[in-house]
């Protein structure tokens, strides 16, 4: 059974379309990343799975309900880290988590849960007094209180160190393995990149693109990006490099050339540079990462080569 199921989902303000027609489908026991730039629509999709907004149009099922005539059910078998989740100042970190408990009617134990969040130690102390990403664990904390069957994250990343967001992807990884559903936005790639099953792109409200990375991947291109040390590199010789075959995109910062290339067009694309006068002081290649595929749909021509991403007309 589907965890998520949107159907036409459209959310206007005023003149602003939000969220613009979107189909979705995130079968249960998935990790979904839900990808986009600022101002794309996750928020109000997730504010619409948790009937806090209600669409202008289309049809929402979450675990099976409808979050607007069951949003009592919905919630109790959610966990939600909410965007932008503020602490309430006097109250220790426990007792937000025995808040959280009591109001799911949960058997929790809320030491376990500020140990597994990494709070361990800081229970006691006022939360007000947290840093930004040991709100953003206490608020994961609280969002895990209760074995919830679908997990919503929106940003869950944000404010937290590497180490922090290490230990978030774990316990989402934790959460999967026992079976929950995990949904979570994001536009930190590499957060989506590392932990998710799938993942849907949005732009504009729409969705551009629902595949798992590797099939992103694909779909961009051979993916490798190519960064050349050179400077004085005139719009000619990157026109030049562009009409190279296995060339997809070029460009310069004035000190660095970036190419997004096949592998073997590498040698083709240094020797252009070469042949035009340019002294190439250093290169480097790399797989292309998700950022690269995520400017892709989001910045540039949505691409239209066949590959295995299944591409969404919205
Ligand atoms: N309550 C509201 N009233 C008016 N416009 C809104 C409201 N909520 C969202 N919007 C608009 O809808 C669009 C989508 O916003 P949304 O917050 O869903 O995007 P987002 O993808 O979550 O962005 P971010 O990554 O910046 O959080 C934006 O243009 C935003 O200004």
């Amino acid at each position: 059974m589907a965890a998520i199921e949107l159907d036409g989902v459209t959310k206007r303000f005023g003149d602003v379309t939000a969220v613009d027609g979107l189909d979705l489908t995130v079968e249960e026991g998935e990790v979904f990343g839900f990808l986009g730039p600022n101002g794309a629509g996750k928020s109000t999709t997730i504010n619409v799975l948790l009937d806090f907004v209600r669409p202008t149009a289309g049809r929402v099922e979450v675990l099976g309900m409808d979050p607007q005539r069951e949003s009592v059910a919905v919630r109790e078998r959610t966990g939600v880290l909410p965007e932008g989740f503020s602490v309430y100042d006097r109250l220790t970190g426990r007792e937000h988590l025995e808040f959280a408990i009591e109001s799911k009617d949960a058997d929790a134990d809320p030491d376990a849960v500020l140990d597994r969040v990494g709070l361990a130690g800081d229970g006691d102390r006022k939360a007000g007094g947290y840093s930004k990403g040991m709100a953003q664990r206490l608020a994961l904390g609280m969002a895990l209180v209760g074995d919830p069957d679908l997990l919503i994250l929106d940003e869950p990343s944000s404010g937290l160190d590497p180490a922090g967001a290490k230990e978030m992807r774990d316990i989402v990884r934790e959460e999967a393995d026992r079976g929950a559903t995990v949904f979570f936005s994001s536009h930190v790639l590499g957060q989506v990149e590392a932990v998710c099953d799938t993942v849907g792109i949005l732009r504009n409200g729409e969705l551009v693109a629902k595949d798992s990375v590797e099939g992103l991947r694909e779909a961009v291109g051979s993916g490798a990006t190519l960064s050349i040390t050179a400077d004085g590199v005139t719009d000619e010789d990157l026109d030049a490099v562009r009409a190279l075959d296995g060339v997809d995109a070029a460009s310069t910062d004035g000190a660095t050339v970036t190419v997004q290339c096949d592998p073997e067009a590498k040698t083709a694309v240094i020797g252009a540079l070469e042949d035009a006068g340019i002294a190439v002081e250093d290169f480097s290649t790399r797989e292309s990462s998700l950022e690269d595929l995520f400017l892709a749909y989001t910045e540039g021509d949505t691409p239209d080569d066949g590959g295995e991403a299944e591409e969404v007309d919205a």
